[in-house]
């Protein structure tokens, strides 16, 4: 194709949003025609089941709940009045704890004001929150944000670290729709810890946003902390960010959380549109379904050239690969649905795996994000009439025709900047092109049954890990080695974790574990000290 064929094939698809001012540009995707034609039909079918979602139907039937995300911005199209209410009392609710928090109404027993937050969640209860408070935060802010996601424990401790003395002047916002996630268990109790170190009552310093009548909606009435907002089953967590989980934490930054809602509830009317050459999502959903043969085929790779958006493909990882890739289709057929997400940011990523999107094996698309506006104020020449925004644009741009020539497929996502306005709609665009394409595979977006097995298995890691440690105990001089401890604790076949757990325990001094080396690695023998 001629460069003048492309520019035609731009402007005939370019598909745009008025009201947030973004495009979608599709035409370096090799589809035709016809292949929009044949899919227009089971579009149809998945706008219908949009509708009908958005309208209150059980779309997660295995936990048998409805899907409101859309409602969060939008709470008058709640299929109930006390729903309409209750999201409107909690955001009201928000706004109104985050204005006591800046003024010092609501204040540590021990400092004047709360001038840190640091938020305890994972997985949808704080990727969200993560990518909101890098994409929108400044040093204006009025609070900073810090995060424990995990069970690390030395990742802990760095946060910890920076944090240092400042705790007496920390809100901690523990988040966790189920109130039972065992890494959020672990971070609250390691930082309800470190304030007690510091003499401090983590329950005056604690805010929780949970289930209703969860275990963390306990721990937080017995602790008297502060405040509980709610979490409702019907949002799943990877589309929590509009719900308490991801504007409480931004409206105590200081954030403009108004903006976010808006920009949400606007592309969300775009996306109503039953027109896949009109509506961004159906058009997104479409391409994902032609590049990856609607088998998920190629890997969606996510390359924002922006600094701010760098989290958004670990967002987007969640979000699509927890509501895609799927064992069994509605069925109950095995389809082992889904599509891989990866990215970073450009033009940093060209200096790194480019090369192998260029070159290598021809198994992604890419998604180019171009941010119209490189900086609040001007910015100098780097080289006559050439800025270094100007040359985020050429790097995209090259990137994008470099991949063309190797017939390597990509989009470009372009918006007016990084606002809560245009991030808002960012979420919105993809969630609900995850929806569409579910529906054009046949899967259940809203579930995720794959994740129980690894926290089942973990939960018997555990237990074996407390028997083997009962076991050396109960014997202190005997050292055993992991075959034989595996067979004292009745799990014989269990050997390998059995010897991992050991290794483990013997690196860490508090479990008075110790090692005595045998003949082989494998015949190390271990005992309590
Ligand atoms: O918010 P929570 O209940 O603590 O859940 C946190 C996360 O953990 C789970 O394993 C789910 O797979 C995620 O979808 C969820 O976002």
């Amino acid at each position: 194709m001629t460069e003048r064929q492309l520019w035609e094939r731009y402007q005939k698809h370019l598909c745009g949003v008025e009201s947030v001012g973004l495009t979608l540009d599709v035409s370096r995707m090799n589809f035709t025609d016809d292949f929009l034609a044949r899919m227009r039909g089971p579009l149809d079918k998945a706008f219908d089941a949009m509708e009908a979602l958005e309208k209150g139907a059980i779309a997660n039937p295995d936990e048998k709940r409805r899907v409101g995300h859309y409602w969060l911005r939008a709470p008058e199209l709640a299929p109930e009045p006390a729903l309409t209410k209750d999201i409107q009392d909690t955001v009201a609710a928000i706004n109104a704890f985050a204005g006591d928090v800046h003024s010092g109404r609501v204040k540590p027993p021990g400092a004047a004001r709360f001038t840190r937050v640091l938020l305890v969640g994972i997985g949808g209860s704080a990727l969200g929150p993560q990518l909101v408070a890098d994409a929108l935060g400044s040093t204006a802010d009025k609070m900073q944000v810090f995060f424990l996601d995990n069970t690390d424990p030395d990742g802990m401790d760095r946060v910890f670290a920076q944090l240092g003395d400042s705790l007496r002047e920390t809100l901690a916002v523990v988040i966790s729709k189920s109130g039972g996630t065992k890494e959020t268990r672990n971070g609250m109790l390691e930082a309800e810890r470190a304030w007690k170190r510091q003499g401090l009552d983590f329950g005056a310093h604690a805010v929780a946003v949970t289930g209703e009548g969860s275990e963390l909606d306990r721990v937080a009435q017995q602790g008297k902390w502060l405040r509980t907002f709610p979490m409702w089953d019907w949002v799943g967590g990877r589309t929590s960010v509009l719900s308490a989980v991801g504007l409480l934490p931004a409206r105590l930054q200081g954030l403009d959380t108004d903006g976010m809602l808006a920009g949400a509830r606007d592309m969300d009317v775009a996306t109503r549109v039953r027109d896949g050459v009109r509506n961004p999502a159906a058009l997104l959903a479409l391409m994902w379904f032609h590049a990856g043969g609607g088998r998920g085929q190629k890997d969606m790779v996510i390359l924002p050239y922006k600094d701010r958006l760098l989290l958004l493909s670990k967002y987007l990882q969640q979000l699509v690969m927890e509501s895609l890739g799927k064992e069994l289709d509605v069925s109950g057929a095995v389809v082992n649905q889904g599509i891989a997400v990866y990215g970073n940011k450009g033009s940093t990523d060209q200096h790194a795996y480019v090369q192998q999107l260029r070159e290598g094996v021809n198994n992604f698309f890419a998604t180019f994000v171009e941010v119209l506006k490189d900086r609040e104020g001007e910015s100098m020449q780097v080289e006559p009439d050439i800025t270094s925004g100007d040359y985020l644009l050429g790097f995209l741009l090259g990137t994008r025709r470099a991949l063309f020539e190797k017939g390597r497929e990509s989009m470009t996502i372009t918006v007016p900047d990084v606002s809560a306005r245009t991030l808002g709609a960012l979420i919105a665009l993809y969630e609900r092109a995850v929806g569409l394409y579910a529906t054009l595979v046949n899967i259940n977006a809203y579930h995720q049954p794959g994740v129980e097995a690894g926290k089942k298995a973990a939960g018997v890691v555990l237990e074996l890990q407390r028997k083997v440690l009962a076991r050396l105990r109960a014997e202190p001089a005997k050292a055993q080695t992991a075959e034989e401890l595996a067979r004292a604790v009745g799990a014989p076949d269990e050997v390998e974790t059995v010897f991992k757990v050991l290794e483990h325990l013997a690196a860490n001094a508090p479990a008075g574990v110790r090692r005595e080396p045998g003949t082989s690695r494998f015949e190390t023998r271990f005992r309590a000290s």
